[in-house]
């Protein structure tokens, strides 16, 4: 068993430790307000089914999952049989979603991509550069899921139809959205001074502007895409959230309300950037 020395949690097994800081960026991106389209702590976005309450019982409903997921990548090396035995650990974790939110799908997408990042990071143990997590990460996904879902889901059914990569080829190239957008958007933020809660949502936006969110396609289609892109795109061309203020937030929050989109993936995508972040962080705080 890998143990970490952080100081708050001395002692803790390391995949306990993966799995709550994978809780906690999920309860870090729901907190995150004012955000388009999504749950937040002023508004449930365009889910009349979901609120703040339910996305953080969601995200703690998940450390079992997320502290097996790095258990069983201690033991298998990145293959076929550590993929097929993610993706076991994974449908059970979905059903723990789902009992703990009353048959709401709040973070199926969190837990592929979450699931697949703290595999790399567990086969790496800490102090690993997030690159290579990724990149690990990327290489189980590769491999294919024999006991995959007999039905068509709702991403299978718009990447059919619109050709787009979704959830499965975003982690199979390694999260190039989190890697090469997401994080380089936050860390110039922190870099430039910008608060945390404004460089956290100008990560969203840069997601937004470029992810082709299945989640998007499949309420609003192309047109509902192309409408979330450009809305995200006009604000952090206007500065971003800091320059533009939380009323341009809002007010594309009303927008895309108004056409049922919620960002869905890149909110997940948020969330694995946020994890990542901390692993960097405290991997870079101990050299
Ligand atoms: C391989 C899987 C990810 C399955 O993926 P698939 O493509 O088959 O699609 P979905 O089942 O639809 O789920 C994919 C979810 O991933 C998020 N997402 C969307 N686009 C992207 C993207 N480009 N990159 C990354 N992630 C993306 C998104 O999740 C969020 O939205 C969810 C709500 O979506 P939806 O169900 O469409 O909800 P509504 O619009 O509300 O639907 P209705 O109410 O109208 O029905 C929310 O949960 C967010 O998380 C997509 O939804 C993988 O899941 C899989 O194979 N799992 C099986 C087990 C496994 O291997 N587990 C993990 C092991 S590590
Ligand atoms: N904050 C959020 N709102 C709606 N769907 C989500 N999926 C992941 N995070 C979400």
């Amino acid at each position: 068993m890998i143990l970490i020395t952080e100081s708050k949690s001395k002692g803790i097994p390391y995949s306990e430790r993966l799995a709550e800081l994978a809780v906690d960026a999920l309860k870090e991106e729901a907190l995150l307000t004012p955000k388009p389209g999504l749950v937040d702590q002023e508004s449930s976005g365009a889910h009349s089914d979901m609120s703040i309450g339910l996305m953080l019982r969601s995200a703690e409903a998940l450390q079992s999952t997320f502290a097996e997921m790095a258990e069983v990548s201690f033991r298998h090396p990145a293959g076929r049989v550590l993929r097929e035995k993610l993706a076991e650990v994974g449908r059970r974790g979905e059903n723990n979603m789902l009992l703990a939110t009353g048959g709401i799908n709040t973070h199926k997408g969190a837990i592929w991509a979450l699931g697949l990042l703290i595999a790399g990071a567990a086969i790496h143990g800490p102090m690993s550069p997030i690159q290579i997590i990724a990149e690990t990460a990327g290489s189980i996904a590769r491999y294919p899921d024999r006991f995959g879902p007999g039905f068509e889901t709702n991403g299978a059914k718009v990447r059919n139809r619109y050709g787009v990569p979704g959830a499965a080829g975003e982690a199979q190239m390694g999260f190039p959205h989190v890697i090469a957008k997401a994080l380089p958007v936050l860390w110039n933020a922190r870099r430039d001074g910008i608060p945390e809660t404004e460089a956290r949502l100008d990560a969203l936006l840069m997601l937004i502007a470029n992810l082709d969110d299945t989640c998007i396609l499949h309420r609003g289609g192309m047109e509902g895409l192309l409408l979330a892109k450009e809305g995200a795109l006009n604000i952090l061309r206007a500065g971003g959230s800091s320059k533009a203020g939380h009323d341009s937030m809002r007010k594309l929050d009303r927008e895309f309300v108004s056409h049922n989109i919620s960002p869905g993936g890149s909110a997940d995508l948020l969330a694995a950037a946020l994890f990542l972040d901390r692993l960097h962080v405290l991997s870079t705080r101990f050299k």
